[in-house]
């Protein structure tokens, strides 16, 4: 039988930690085989990032194309996108595929959007164009958008606790949907994740349904310095479920049991000088 695929379109990290390193190796471990497509590549590792070249529009417009109009998309998750033409691109497509879907699947892809505007190192790995762009085009038409909690300050413009800003931004681009192109599927829900570097206890994401109050998913917090590509694999590991079809709930609880597993395999590794990397093992 097939297994269900999931698109990641996103940056490399040539220290293998975050970014396609980590979606195609999550992808892997939880039985979804994963394409990529690739919107820049970074020369980074575990102390942080010295260069990032950004794949030209036309690449980026093509490998959308190839695996697109190709495989069964059941799950597209979207990190590192870099530039504000990237987003957009990845927006047209999105309403392309919801507006003339095609019958290789049987249902529309569950569309995961991982905001990522600044790397753990703090990196800028999107500016003012690129949140701009992501308000206005894709996270009106996701399923799901995953900011950690400097990327919800940074989106809606201030500070807040976690659950307001989950709140905020999902009431936020409830009303962006309302107005936005046809295919917009009536509002994303919003997880604000709670990674907490120095952890100790619990960890808790806030999850805001379009039209509903939110909820906190609450898990134990792994104490490691080793948590390069987090974010990353929790939003990934969300795709692959949904990809399986779990509900959205469900999946969020299972996508944090999956990165506290991982956290836990690779919470006392020493590889690197600086945020180790999370592990991505399926042994
Ligand atoms: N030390 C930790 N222990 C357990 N879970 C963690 C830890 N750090 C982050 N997480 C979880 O990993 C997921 C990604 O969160 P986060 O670290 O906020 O992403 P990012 O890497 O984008 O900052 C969330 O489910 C969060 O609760
Ligand atoms: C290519 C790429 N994509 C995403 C991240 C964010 O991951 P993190 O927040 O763990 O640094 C990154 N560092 N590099």
């Amino acid at each position: 039988m097939n297994p269900p695929v999931a698109l990641t379109i996103a940056g490399t990290d040539s220290g293998g930690a975050a970014g396609t390193a980590a979606d195609l190796a999550t992808f892997a471990a939880l039985g979804v085989h994963g394409a990529c497509v690739i919107t820049a590549v970074t020369a980074q590792d575990t102390t942080g990032v010295s260069d990032i070249h950004p794949v030209p529009h036309a690449t980026i417009e093509a490998q959308l194309e190839a695996v697109l109009d190709d495989l069964p998309i059941a799950a597209i998750k979207t990190g590192m996108l870099g530039t504000a033409a990237a987003v957009e691109a990845v927006a047209q497509r999105v309403v392309k595929l919801r507006v003339t879907y095609s019958p290789l699947s049987a249902s529309q892809p569950a569309v995961v959007v991982d905001p990522v505007l600044v790397a753990t190192s703090g990196a800028v790995l999107g500016g003012e164009d690129v949140r701009s762009a992501y308000l206005d085009h894709l996270l009106p038409l996701a399923t799901v958008v995953t900011p950690n909690l400097d990327e919800a300050r940074a989106l809606l413009g201030h500070d807040g606790t976690p659950r307001e800003l989950a709140d905020e931004l999902a009431t936020a681009l409830a009303g962006r949907a309302a107005g936005a192109a046809s295919g917009a599927a009536g509002g994303a829900a919003v997880i604000v994740t709670g990674g907490d570097p120095e952890a100790t206890g619990t960890c808790t994401d806030w999850l805001a349904e379009p039209g509903q109050p939110p909820i906190p998913l609450t898990h134990p917090a792994v104490p490691t310095s080793n948590d390069h590509g987090t974010g990353c694999t929790y939003g990934s590991a969300l795709a692959a479920h949904l990809a399986h079809g779990v509900p959205l709930r469900e999946a969020a609880e299972q996508a944090a049991a999956y990165v506290t597993r991982q956290l836990t395999r690779s919470q006392h590794w020493t590889l690197g000088r600086g945020r180790g990397p999370i592990a991505h093992l399926n042994t």
